[in-house]
């Protein structure tokens, strides 16, 4: 068996089920489903089952790995938690073998708050990524990656939204990214919402490669899918703000999804993502991703950019 087998059939059962949960919310979906966090982003209901459901079937196969994962069940506790509570233990076991009570669902959510580092096992999870997205019926997906000693060993994303090849929706296909000679033919993506990246600079630096193509915009870590298959070219993450740290959970599935399918991501800087400081990436600014032919000139035309102002 190959290294992580085992490792890979579970993350891609955890991320089946906890996917199905979150097609089960958005069917029924209302406006008490959905609470404001400190940071005055959204979570939903969705995103607190698909935690409790990765971070469960997690522990039944490896108890004692750590795992990184954006959510905490503050908001679910208490009298005024009860009603979102409720809604969350049924869909969470709707889905596991084992169905769990109250104060082991609150427990298994906050199996997540492991706060990172460079040695050892730990899983990190996204348990909605682009939940923007996923509340306007758009791109999500459901983000999980092993890390060891620092670096991304394993990447599973479940996108429920995003279309599959028709022609073999069900086979186990090896992707890879579009070949490309000349930046000026590609076309590139970058997250819908501006204010988690400008797309003001990235039209600069579109418009300084010769790229003529509008942008692809979409929510979440669909846009490393969509580059690592060919659908797209390069994908700019582009800081609005000095002080924003990038979440691991936000890249580390799509880091190895673009590198084992033949790509580049590196930081504005041109420095690698580094995921072993903990649960944000403090040395990194922003993210652009490209094939290797490319990846270069982007960053060239993104420092002209970023670096003038
Ligand atoms: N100021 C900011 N700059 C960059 N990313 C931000 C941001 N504020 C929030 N985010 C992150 O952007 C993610 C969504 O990315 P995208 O815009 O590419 O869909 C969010 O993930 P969640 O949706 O999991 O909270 C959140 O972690
Ligand atoms: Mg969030
Ligand atoms: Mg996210
Ligand atoms: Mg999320």
């Amino acid at each position: 068996m190959s290294a992580l087998a085992i490792e890979r059939a579970v993350a891609i059962n955890a991320v089946l089920r906890a996917s199905k949960v979150c097609q089960k919310v958005f069917q029924n979906l209302v406006t008490s489903d959905t609470v404001i966090k400190k940071d005055r982003s959204p979570v939903t209901v969705a995103d607190f089952s698909s935690q409790a459901v990765v971070n469960r079937i997690l522990y039944e196969s490896f108890p004692n790995d750590p795992i990184v994962g954006e959510e905490e069940s503050g908001s679910l506790r208490g009298d005024s938690g009860k009603e979102l509570r409720n809604k969350v233990l049924s869909l969470v076991n709707s889905v596991l073998d084992t169905p769990l009570n109250d104060n082991e669902l609150l427990e298994t959510i906050d199996r997540g708050n492991f706060p990172g580092g460079s040695s050892g096992r730990m899983w990190t999870l996204d348990p909605i990524d682009g939940t923007m997205g996923f509340i306007r019926g758009e791109q999500f997906c459901v983000g999980l990656a092993l890390i060891i000693d620092g670096d991304v060993h394993l990447g599973v994303l479940g996108c429920p939204n995003f279309p599959v090849d028709l022609k073999a929706p069900e086979e186990e296909t090896q992707i890879c990214l579009a070949d490309i000679s000349s930046p000026s033919a590609a076309s590139f993506c970058e997250s819908v919402v501006a204010a988690h990246s400008s797309h003001g600079d990235a039209a600069k630096i579109a418009s300084l490669l010769g790229i003529t193509k509008p942008p692809l915009r979409m929510d979440s870590m669909c846009k490393y899918c969509a580059v690592a298959r060919g659908d797209a070219d390069i994908y700019l993450r582009l800081p609005v703000s000095i002080d924003y740290e990038e979440n691991i959970w936000d890249h580390a599935a799509g880091c190895i999804l673009i590198k084992e399918a033949g790509g580049v991501v590196s930081d504005i800087y041109n420095k690698p993502l580094d995921f072993s400081l903990g649960r944000t990436l403090k040395t990194n600014k922003g993210v652009v991703v490209a094939h290797s032919k490319i990846h270069g000139q982007v960053i060239d035309a993104v420092q002209q950019v970023i670096l003038k102002k």
